[in-house]
């Protein structure tokens, strides 16, 4: 693979050694002096993410740790529209119990979509403003879909399209059942998220990416021209993008 020379590519053995050094990014991202919010994501890639993060602020001595969660501010990637906070399948809930629980943080300064906004359109552009008139996205920690989306923008997907109220394809909704139930009809059909847009604005990005399931996809991403067919791919023209990416995903073995 050849990746362009704006990518830095890491490889780890495993998703642990992949989650612990995306932890350590970002906890050096939130230790820097004045900062803009952390742009966050969730999914099972996530999962040893924050316990990994979570540990590492733990084992910070009680000043930087306080100073970490008191300037706190995280702008996560996207919520299924419909789903109540107080749903365990929700995003908001996933974030609640890996991250905002455990640390101990006011949950205002993790913020997602309201995913029971009675207009989802509107509420894609409030939350999108909100996260104007706080800066931007410093830091965009990613995950990688099956079908190349990052956030919940499905192919094809512009790379100027902006936060909005999206369609989950059929792939994603399968890639998401086991959460409900293993049904992927029951998995809800659109979502909020953060546009290509947003995220090509965060001034680095952290792309993690883990299993073998994900080798046919990080391949695309790196080695095909950036494309509306592969929304993960518009990565590729960032300036500061770096890519975790475990044996499994790299090697495909
Ligand atoms: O926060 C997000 O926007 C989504 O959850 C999503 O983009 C996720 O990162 C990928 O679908 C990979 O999901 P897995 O990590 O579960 O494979």
């Amino acid at each position: 693979m050849s990746p362009t020379p704006q990518l830095e590519l890491i490889q780890l053995d495993d998703p642990a050694a992949a989650a612990q050094l995306a932890a350590k990014r970002l906890l050096e991202a939130r230790s820097e002096g004045p900062q803009l919010p952390l742009g966050l994501a969730t999914g099972r890639t996530m999962e040893p993410v924050y316990a990994a993060l979570v540990s590492l602020i733990h084992a910070q001595p009680e000043a930087d740790r306080r100073a970490v969660l008191r300037n706190w501010l995280s702008f996560n990637l996207d919520d299924y529209v419909g789903l109540s906070p107080a749903d365990p399948r929700s995003f908001a809930a996933f974030m609640a119990s890996r991250l905002v629980q455990p640390l101990g943080l006011v949950s205002e300064r993790v913020r997602l979509p309201d995913a029971l906004a009675p207009d989802p359109a509107a509420e894609a552009r409030r939350y999108a403003a909100e996260l104007a008139r706080n800066g931007g996205i410093g830091l965009q920690l990613l995950g990688l879909g099956l079908n190349g989306h990052v956030g919940f923008n499905e192919p094809p997907c512009a790379a100027d399209a902006p936060c909005r109220c999206v369609e989950l394809s059929a792939m994603t909704r399968r890639q998401n059942a086991a959460a409900f139930g293993g049904d992927p009809l029951a998995v809800p059909h659109r979502a909020i998220s953060l546009g290509m847009a947003e995220i090509l604005a965060a001034r680095r990005i952290l792309l993690v990416v883990t299993g073998v399931a994900k080798a046919p996809v990080l391949r695309r991403l790196l080695t095909e021209s950036p494309s509306a067919a592969l929304p993960g791919s518009w990565l590729r023209q960032h300036p500061c993008v770096t890519v975790l990416a475990d044996r499994a995903a790299l090697t495909g073995a």
